[in-house]
């Protein structure tokens, strides 16, 4: 089975290492100086019981590496629509494409069924873009829990978590996501096959879509936001406005938005990888994980008045910034 990672840096770095250790054929596309120093002194991995470095076969141009089996899409998500047609070598007739990216996927409507069915999401997948590029029939949805920094070139940092739910948009468990889990489960990494992959799209997406955003504005962690009486209040408008969209586009949550933040909380003095974005001056994931529920909302004629605000104050400091 051939599994190419494209956009090996946090997430697909831990991946393509814990893939490339247990002897899977694995290849990662990078860049820049991670891609030379994976080249030149293999990908080292920090875990909590030690690190490790895997010799991995690594490239900036998809041409090398061929088609693949599967090709898990590990980039923010502004960063793939403009690499579909240089991905193209990697495609084969048989290819699986798995989008493991925060946000709400550009398939969502793909095999949902009802009278949504093959709606475009222009904020996640502009112009079509992967829609028209991959085809949403070879998508596997993936829900990506673990947490990860590149620390330096060819350095990848494991924080927690190593479960990579996975998910069918018709809900089916095929042959194809199950080899994959099984594929996953012998590196070491947990990656059940779920039959409402979308549930847990939103459950991370409550948490993306409010904690995010107001971090960047605020600049506070997350123990902080989602316990000051403030904020709290505005990342529960937030949820309370994207569970009526959800719920209407048929999710059910197995946990109400005040269990939500107090998980939130739980999580510690975390900066949430948007303030993260903003304080390295990396482009912010702003259209992934806010406009575009604030999209659904528009196609299910759902209000989103907190949403609204927040998504114009947090585009407006990206652009001050120079990363929206
Ligand atoms: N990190 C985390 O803890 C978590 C991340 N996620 C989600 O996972 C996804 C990936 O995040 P993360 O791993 O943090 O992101 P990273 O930025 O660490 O990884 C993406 C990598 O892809 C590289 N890249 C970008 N464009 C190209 C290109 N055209 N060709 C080759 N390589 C390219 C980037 O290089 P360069 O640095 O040069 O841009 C970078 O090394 C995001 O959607 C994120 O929200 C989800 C849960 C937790
Ligand atoms: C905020 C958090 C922990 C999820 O809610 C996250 O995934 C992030 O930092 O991007």
């Amino acid at each position: 089975m051939k599994i190419c990672i494209f956009g090996a840096g946090a997430i697909g770095g831990y991946m393509g290492a814990k893939l490339a250790e247990a002897g899977a054929d694995v290849s990662l596309v990078a860049r820049g100086p991670h891609l030379k120093a994976m080249r030149e002194n293999g990908l080292r991995l920090i875990e909590e019981n030690g690190e490790r470095t895997a010799n991995v076969v690594a490239s900036d141009d998809p041409a090398d590496l061929g088609p693949q089996d599967y090709v898990i899409v590990t980039l923010k998500a502004h960063s793939v629509p403009p690499v579909v047609p240089k991905m193209q070598p990697l495609i084969g007739e048989n290819t699986t494409i798995v989008s493991g990216v925060n946000g709400v996927p550009w398939w969502y409507f793909h095999k949902l069924g009802g009278a949504l069915e093959g709606t475009r999401l222009e904020t996640v997948d502009p112009g079509n873009a992967q829609w028209d590029g991959f085809g949403p029939d070879r998508v596997l949805g993936c829900v990506v829990y673990p947490a990860a920094e590149v620390i330096e070139p060819g350095v990848v940092k494991h924080i927690e978590g190593n479960r990579f739910s996975l998910g069918e948009p018709d809900g089916s468990k095929s042959e194809r996501a199950l080899a994959l889990s099984k594929a996953l489960a012998s590196a070491g990494l947990r990656a059940p096959v779920r039959p409402k992959i979308r549930d847990e799209i939103w459950v991370k997406l409550w948490g993306n879509l409010s904690f995010n955003p107001i971090s960047a504005l605020t600049h506070a962690t997350l123990d902080v936001l989602c316990t000051d009486p403030g904020t709290q209040a505005v990342a529960r408008n937030m949820m309370v406005e994207a569970q009526e969209i959800a719920e209407k586009l048929g999710v059910k949550f197995p946990i109400d938005v005040d269990r939500r933040i107090k998980g939130g909380a739980e999580v510690g003095a975390h900066r949430t990888s948007m303030l993260q974005d903003l304080d390295q001056g990396r482009p912010m994931e702003i259209d992934a994980l806010v406009g575009s529920v604030q999209e659904l909302g528009r196609v299910t004629g759902t209000p989103t008045p907190t949403i609204d605000t927040v998504l114009s104050l947090v585009a407006l400091r990206g652009r001050v910034a120079g990363l929206y």
